[in-house]
């Protein structure tokens, strides 16, 4: 067992249980099944209220997911000694407690990758000192599968939008040169919890993810928080057998707004260890990035424009809870 003193401690960063944020399951996180006809227009509607809803009906075998999961798991029980001598994070590879390069840390490990397999070979060998065809495979057929699915939910959502044509989002993520990520979190549990007098300890801060949409899926450890517009935390309630669908920075953008990118964060569990997948989908590096006309029509666009190249340059100097989109939105005329 990891025991903490209290300096130890303090270096992570720690929140209120404050009466503004509810440890009581929020009943209105909207749960879309994607085989139903009426889908894309329930995900707008999540979309522009939360920026964050649950699907099921998805898609995605469930093989893909546990085999995932169980080989994580193997790697992330190695010990300590070996695991921080494979590969620290530049930023893909194995890191543990630092998030990032601008001093943010959370209580987690974890495993970032790109979605490219000739690149992720190279980096996982280094990672797990062996070539790791059972590990690649399984990164593999999940990364493809969450890619497919995050496709369906952006052609849904250009349909529910009326925007033609439908795969004006989805184009983004199937373009080779697509520019996303893959997550694998684990926060152990951290017994000393019980000690901080009705404070929690972060597993990973909060933040918007910078991309178009991101899908995650955990097992059934609780944890992960959003937070609604009027700044309340709500406790996300787990849910193994489904994913959670975020909105990332990219598509609030290209929506002029429409849609918003939800601030979210994880909280650490005493008890049980959290491990989650994360699917981030982006566009091309060159791509440029700006509100669709037919978005805009009638309205002022909000965002300058930008390429995918700048937007990340400029959010991988920012620190995790920074307003990233600051720099880019257009200050109103007077
Ligand atoms: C502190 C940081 C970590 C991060 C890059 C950044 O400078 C700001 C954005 C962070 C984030 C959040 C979503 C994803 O987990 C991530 C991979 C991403 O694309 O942006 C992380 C970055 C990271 O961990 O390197
Ligand atoms: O691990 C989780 O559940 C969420 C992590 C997250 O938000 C991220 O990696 O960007
Ligand atoms: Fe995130």
């Amino acid at each position: 067992m990891v025991v903490l003193s209290k300096p130890a401690m303090e270096q992570f960063c720690l929140v209120k249980n404050s009466c503004k944020s509810t440890t009581l399951p929020f009943p209105g996180v909207p749960l879309i099944d994607l085989s139903k006809p009426d889908s894309k227009h329930l995900l707008v509607k999540a979309c522009q209220e939360f920026g964050f809803f649950k699907v099921i009906n998805h898609g995605v075998p469930s093989e893909f997911i546990s085999k995932l999961e169980s080989e994580a798991i193997k790697f992330f029980s190695l010990p300590l000694s070996e695991k921080e001598k494979s590969c620290p994070p530049d930023p893909f590879g194995y890191g543990n407690k630092r998030i990032g390069q601008n001093g943010d840390v959370g209580w987690l490990e974890y495993i970032l990758l790109t979605t490219n397999p000739e690149f992720n070979y190279q980096k996982l060998q280094s990672v797990f000192g062996v070539t790791p065809e059972k590990f690649q495979g399984a990164v593999n057929d999940y990364i493809s599968a969450a890619k497919k699915m995050a496709c369906e939910i952006l052609e849904q959502l250009a349909e529910g939008l009326k925007i033609q044509p439908k795969n004006v989002f989805s184009k983004l993520l199937m373009d080779e040169q697509s520019d996303s990520v893959f997550r694998l979190n684990h926060y152990p549990p951290c017994p000393d919890i019980q000690e901080l007098h009705g404070r929690n300890l972060i597993g990973f801060g909060e933040h918007t993810d910078p991309q178009i949409i991101s899908v995650l899926r955990s097992n059934n450890t609780s944890g992960l928080q959003i937070a609604l517009k009027d700044g309340n935390w709500i406790s996300i309630p787990p849910d193994q057998n489904s994913f959670f669908i975020n909105v990332g920075d990219s598509l609030q953008v290209l929506t002029n707004g429409r849609f918003k990118s939800v601030r979210h964060r994880v909280l650490a569990n005493s008890i049980k260890s959290r491990v989650s997948m994360i699917y981030f989908g982006g566009p091309p590096l060159s791509e440029k990035i700006a509100p669709l006309p037919s978005l805009v029509e009638g309205e002022d666009s909000l965002y300058k424009e930008f390429t995918w190249f700048e937007y990340k340059k400029s959010a991988y100097k920012s620190r995790l809870a920074d307003n990233r989109l600051g720099f880019f939105e257009k200050i109103a005329a007077s």
